[in-house]
């Protein structure tokens, strides 16, 4: 099939790349004229594994080309992948979206996540949610754990579901206004267990019992499930913060109260205050204390800093007039207030304490005893539970487990 697909970001190069893999002829589109050029080249900014070889593939086949702008003709379907940040009152701001809308001829299959019943204003517009997780896209798009497809009528829905090919996953077919909730549904839902699980971490400090153990006796039960388990400083990301908001927001218009949802929104904006409450409890008034973040991404294995926890926790730190460096494998820029640097022992040179603010598996296998030489106070506080206890007591560190 002709497919073509409008925004070149995590969701939209995905797509592209993963479509044209698939054999179909692809094109993709975006705003961004650098953006495309670079493309065009074979560059991938984005840290995906597998992205730039498939991206490769398709240049190299003739499957897949890029093209500025928005507007698409001769093709059989249109995906729209652009951005829905969060707009006034926590509603997602769905200009970018309608405005690709207005543009497409053929049938147009909206991947954005975008409020419920948005596909339902235009008619013949198919809703196929993404479930992608960053750092994992291509996986979880060639092998999805379900493929949902929301459409006016069956045929149409079936017709988009085929563009996947042969497929193990089940395929969901219903409306769009369902097709669109199951997004927002799922996301929030793993916001509340995230909430839950980090609340529980912090019972645990109070009661002096191990969250690990605690955990790992829950994701042995199936009908709880062994993801999104471990805790941390707090969810973040470009979607489960924006998307927990918007669905706030369409229950609040429904009349709904979603207190759960609330709470675990509440929740989690309480966790880098914890992570910093919990430093100054040990090391003082925290004007002038200079700490060496390790981790500044949302979570590992990607590079993206949207929504970043750690940059919250920073934020926090820095107000109190904390000195900070940080590394973090796939960060080379600085930030606003922080100074980023090449390698986790240069952080650790001189500091008061060191914070473990993402869990990227290198910061396990980090050299100790080099780091403890570097520092001029032993203490770690690890926010994601990766560092080794018996590794940073022989090094002569005190480690302190918190926000988790
Ligand atoms: N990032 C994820 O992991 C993920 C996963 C599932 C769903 N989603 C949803 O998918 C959507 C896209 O997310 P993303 O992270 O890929 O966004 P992104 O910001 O990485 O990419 C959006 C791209 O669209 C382009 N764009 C904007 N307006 C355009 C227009 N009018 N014409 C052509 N291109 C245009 C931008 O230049 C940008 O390159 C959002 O609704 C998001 O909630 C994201
Ligand atoms: O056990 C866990 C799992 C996750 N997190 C945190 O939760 C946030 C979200 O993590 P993850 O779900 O892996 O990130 P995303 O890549 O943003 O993916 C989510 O958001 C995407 C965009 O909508 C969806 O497509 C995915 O299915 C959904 O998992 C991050 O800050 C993680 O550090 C934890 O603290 N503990």
């Amino acid at each position: 099939m002709r497919i073509g697909v409008v925004g070149a970001g995590y969701v939209g190069l995905t797509t592209a790349a993963c479509f044209a893999h698939l054999g179909h002829q692809v094109v993709c589109a975006d705003v961004d004229e650098s953006k495309v050029e670079a493309l065009n080249a074979g560059e991938v900014a984005l840290h995906e594994p597998g992205l730039s070889d498939l991206v490769a593939e398709g240049l190299g086949s003739g499957g897949l080309r890029f093209v500025t702008g928005s507007r698409l003709s001769d093709v059989d379907f249109t995906f729209v992948c652009v951005q829905t940040p969060t707009g006034a009152d926590g509603e997602a701001d769905l200009t970018a979206v309608e405005e690709v809308l207005d543009q497409v001829s053929g049938p147009a299959v909206v991947k954005s996540t975008v409020p419920v019943g948005t596909a339902a204003k235009h008619p013949g517009v198919v809703s196929n949610p993404e479930f992608l997780r960053e750092g994992h896209a291509v996986e979880d798009f060639l092998r999805p754990q379900r493929i949902v497809v929301g459409a006016q009528d069956e045929r149409q829905a079936r017709a988009v579901a085929d563009l996947y090919g042969a497929t193990r996953a089940p395929v969901v077919l219903t409306d769009t206004t369902s097709a669109e909730l199951v997004k927002y549904a799922s996301n929030c839902f793993l916001a509340l267990k995230l909430s839950y699980v980090n609340t529980l971490a912090e019972l645990c400090e109070h009661l002096d019992a191990d969250i690990d153990g605690v955990t790992e006796g829950m994701r042995l039960d199936n009908r709880i499930g062994a993801s999104c388990l471990a805790p941390g400083p707090g969810w973040g990301g470009s979607c489960l913060p924006k998307d927990t908001l918007a669905l706030l927001a369409t229950a609040r218009t429904a009349g709904i109260d979603f207190a759960t949802l609330e709470a675990a929104i509440s929740t989690n904006h309480h966790q880098p205050r914890r992570v910093v409450d919990r430093i100054r409890e040990e090391v003082g008034p925290l004007d002038g204390v200079r700490i060496g973040l390790l981790g500044l991404t949302f979570k590992a294995g990607t590079s993206d800093l949207r929504d970043s926890p750690a940059l919250v926790v920073a934020g926090i730190l820095s107000g109190e007039g904390a000195v900070l460096v940080a590394y973090d494998p796939c960060v080379e820029q600085d930030r606003p207030g922080i100074t980023v640097l090449p390698s986790a022992v240069e952080a650790a040179e001189g500091a008061d304490v060191l914070l473990v603010l993402t869990e990227w598996p290198e910061f396990a296998e980090l050299d100790w005893p080099e780091l403890a030489k570097r520092v001029r106070n032993p203490l770690i506080f690890d926010t994601r539970g990766v560092v080794p206890p018996g590794k940073a007591a022989e090094a002569g560190f005190r480690l302190v487990r918190t926000g988790r």
